[in-house]
């Protein structure tokens, strides 16, 4: 099957995945809206055509994060398939089935090794039979028993050590009797008995991939083991298979690790909830059964189960497992609090606004399984690279096979022999799992702090980051500007009615501007007709028949109504770091409101960590330039540009990346939207943010703290470095053993031995980056 084929596939599978996931769009924050805009966003490659045999290992690494127990919709025929562990395998069965008519849709989930056929039952029939042939074994199961892995394991696993323990017996035959024929014959039998233990499927498959003339992992160890056992080697070929196997699945669990590492945020949460009935009495109900608005208690010390808003009590909440803060939180009524995080002090009664499939925690899951789909730059490349590896080292192989005993006079037995190292050693294992194992592990290290990453290219990217553009208020502020002061400018008007109708059109609007006034001045609002919002300065209404504006020094500058003497004032109270807000009839500006935000105690030392990685720092803020001079002053960021309209943040970006290359936009708002999405990564505040910023930015950060941004930036430094470690001691190894193996005195079972030491080398390597 062609590439091209190959990804529409793919695509079709993403799109389709996008509308399972859509109901959760109308729900409040919405991680998981893949950017299918951004240019980079649209990789999903765990089905690229490479010829990697790492069996479950790096489909773990790949789907690792998929659901385990699909959602199947109706009409579905569900299939396990035991030995479909591998991108390749997937690859594979896709192209024997794109032959076969009248399939409506195909998904395959990896990681419970599940293939769901949607079509008629005769196309099941005809598909089922086609799997078959190409080697594979499909199982049907009904749905929501996809998890069927485990038991299948443990017998693998005693099968796999009995299969090693025959070929020691063989390899012990061997040396101490020599050439007596009984034993000889006897241990040519348990060599066949060993091979088939361990090697069954390793067989199935490699023959299937043969017959199909497609070159994997399968195909390799197939050819390698029989032309070993051929040669007269057979202690050997029993060794290799059985160390094989076990090194598969030894990778398989390491695997298992990185995937198991984002599941066990959920396992933070309880079974079970505390919750109160009519009559006023506590039970225990399971989780799942509760329903919205229920009233929870949580004692101290126990976990929150569900997300929700407290409504009586007051304690601690140590939110760390999912927004990463490390200082606990004080919880009181109105509070929300979020399921997996432990309450460590003090009773606490709260009601559900989140059920168990929707909570936050679980919606960083989702995100974190969804980022997989998008592969990351090196992921592509090593995928690429694998492809012309193997082939190419199985060329060299047949050349030293055929070509040796001509040109250096090696016996052919010797030839062969070392043209089946080769083979072991053209294994691109090591290679292929890795990357994807390190990328996991890196998104999960960076969702456990509070860091939700859209796919593996953000991290890997990070580092790139030259510039950080970052918006003012909910940003750099805490977004909870208060009202300040307020000063009546025109005497044409009783003051009453001056604050009444500023109220009003205050209250008209959710801007955290006209919200500070609103509640600051605290009056009962008047009725506001023709009420209309003036994006980025402000809005106006009529009240009593006054027509009437109120909006930043913009606004009543283009209107022509303001005088030099309110001039003076405003930029006095700017100076302060104020934001100022007039409110005027058409005809002369009525009063004044001052209103100010506090600067996060987090950003200064945040500004400051990115200012010492030598990375520039810019403002863009709709507030007025000399408010935005003095915040930035006080917060220590060097650049700033003020009084941007929406469309102009989305310029300012676009000239950032022409000046300075890999910009970084950081925002909460409607109006950083589309700064977010165009800059190279767009990042969102997780809790102060809207849902438009949140679908729109790459990455995600759960608790508003700016000092997650140089640490994402640390954390994609250095899994940059274990992901090319890892291309370095995996080539490196196959390098020294490809040297041997044609000039010295490497064996097969070393060759073995050489490349599942690499695969868990870097496994172990990638591992580390979870612990960062
Ligand atoms: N509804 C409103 N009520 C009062 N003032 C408003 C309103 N809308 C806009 N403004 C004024 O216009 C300015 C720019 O608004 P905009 O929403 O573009 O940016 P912002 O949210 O204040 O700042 P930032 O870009 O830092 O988030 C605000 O600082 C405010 O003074
Ligand atoms: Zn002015």
């Amino acid at each position: 099957m062609t590439r091209e084929s190959f990804e529409s596939h793919e695509h079709d599978h993403t799109v389709k995945n996008h509308h399972e996931h859509s109901h959760e769009e109308k729900h409040g924050h919405d991680f998981h809206s893949h950017s299918h805009h951004h240019e980079h966003g649209h990789n999903h490659a765990h089905g690229q055509a490479v010829h990697c045999g790492c069996a479950a290992s790096c489909a773990a690494g790949q789907a690792a994060l998929r659901p385990v127990t699909g959602n199947w919709p109706k009409g579905q025929s569900v299939f396990y398939i035991d030995s479909m562990d591998c991108p390749v395998e997937v690859n594979d069965i896709k192209s024997v089935l794109s032959r076969i008519e009248g399939i409506r849709n195909l998904d395959f989930q990896l990681a419970s090794r599940t293939l769901s056929i949607e079509a008629d039952r005769e196309t099941v029939e005809k598909s089922i039979a086609a799997i078959k042939k190409a080697g594979y074994v499909p199982e049907r199961i009904t749905t929501g028993d996809t998890e069927t892995g485990s038991p299948r394991n443990e017998e693998r696993v005693w099968r796999y050590w009995l299969a090693l323990a025959i070929a020691c017996v063989v390899e012990i035959l061997h040396v101490v009797s020599g050439d007596i024929m009984a034993t000889e014959i006897g241990g040519m039998i348990l060599s066949v008995v060993a091979i088939w233990l361990s090697g069954f499927s390793t067989y199935r498959k490699g023959l299937a991939a043969l017959l199909g003339l497609r070159l994997n992992i399968n195909a390799l160890m197939t050819v390698a083991v029989t032309g070993a056992f051929l040669i007269g080697q057979w202690p050997e070929a029993a060794m290799v298979m059985a160390l094989y196997a076990i090194a598969e699945l030894i990778e398989a669990r390491s695997v298992d690790r990185a995937r198991n590492a984002i599941r066990n945020l959920l396992d933070l949460t309880p079974p079970t909830a505390e919750i109160r009935d009519e009559t006023g009495t506590w039970n225990a109900v399971p989780v799942k059964n509760v329903t919205l608005n229920a009233t929870i208690r949580v004692r101290p010390g126990e976990r929150i189960p569900l997300d929700g808003t407290v409504t009586g009590g007051a304690g601690t909440v140590d939110q760390s497992p999912v927004t990463g803060e490390s200082i606990p939180v004080d919880k009181k009524p109105g509070d929300s609090v979020f399921a997996g995080t432990i309450n460590e002090s003090g009773t606490l009664e709260f009601c559900v606004t989140a059920l168990s499939d929707d909570t936050v925690v679980a919606r960083i899951i989702k995100a974190v399984e969804e980022a997989q789909e998008a592969s990351a730059p090196t992921q592509r490349f090593v995928d690429r690279f694998a492809a012309i590896y193997t082939p190419l080292i199985f060329l060299v192989a047949l050349c030293v096979a055929v070509a040796t005993p001509f040109l250096f006079g090696w016996t052919w037995l010797q030839a062969l022999y070392k043209a089946l190292v080769m083979l072991v050693i053209a294994c691109p294992c090591a290679l292929v799992i890795a990357t994807p194992v390190t990328v996991v592990s890196g998104l999960v290290s960076a969702a456990r702090r509070g860091i939700l990453m859209k796919g593996g290219v953000y991290l890997e990217e990070a580092r790139n980051i030259r510039v950080v553009a970052l918006d003012k208020t909910g940003t750099i502020t805490e977004g909870k500007p208060r009202l300040l002061d307020t000063k009546i400018i025109s005497e044409n008007f009783p003051e009453n009615d001056i604050l009444d109708w500023a109220a009003g059109l205050a209250d008209s609007s959710g801007h955290p501007v006209s919200r500070a006034i609103a509640s600051g001045l605290n009056r009962t609002a008047r009725a506001v007709s023709g009420f209309t919002d003036l994006p980025g300065r402000g809005v106006s209404g009529t009240i009593e028949g006054h027509s009437l504006i109120m909006g930043n020094h913009r606004l009543i500058e283009e209107k022509g109504l303001c005088r030099p003497d309110v001039h003076r004032l405003l930029l006095e109270y700017e100076k302060q770091g104020y934001t100022v807000t007039v409110l005027a009839s058409g005809r002369e500006v009525l009063a004044i409101f001052a209103v100010a935000d506090t600067i996060k105690a987090t950003s200064r030392e945040a500004l400051a960590a990115l200012k010492r990685k030598g990375i520039m720092t810019v403002m863009l803020t709709g507030d007025n330039e000399t408010t935005a001079k003095t915040i930035a002053d006080e917060a220590g960021i060097e650049n700033v540009r003020g009084n941007l309209l929406p469309a102009e943040k989305l310029d300012a970006v676009r000239e950032l990346q022409k000046q300075y290359g890999k910009t970084a936009m950081i925002g909460d708002g409607i109006n950083d939207a589309p700064a977010l999405a165009h800059a190279d990564t767009g990042i969102a505040m997780g809790d102060a943010g809207t849902d438009i910023a949140m679908e729109a930015a790459d990455v995600v950060i759960m608790n508003d703290d700016l000092r997650r941004i140089p640490q994402m930036i640390d954390l994609s430094a250095s899994t940059y470095s274990i992901l090319w470690q890892n291309i370095l001691i995996a080539l490196g190894i196959k390098l020294v053993f490809f040297a041997l193996a044609l000039f010295g005195s490497a064996t097969m079972w070393m060759a073995v031995f050489a490349d599942t030491g690499a695969s868990l080398l870097v496994l172990l390597n990638g591992l580390r980056v979870l612990r960062k």
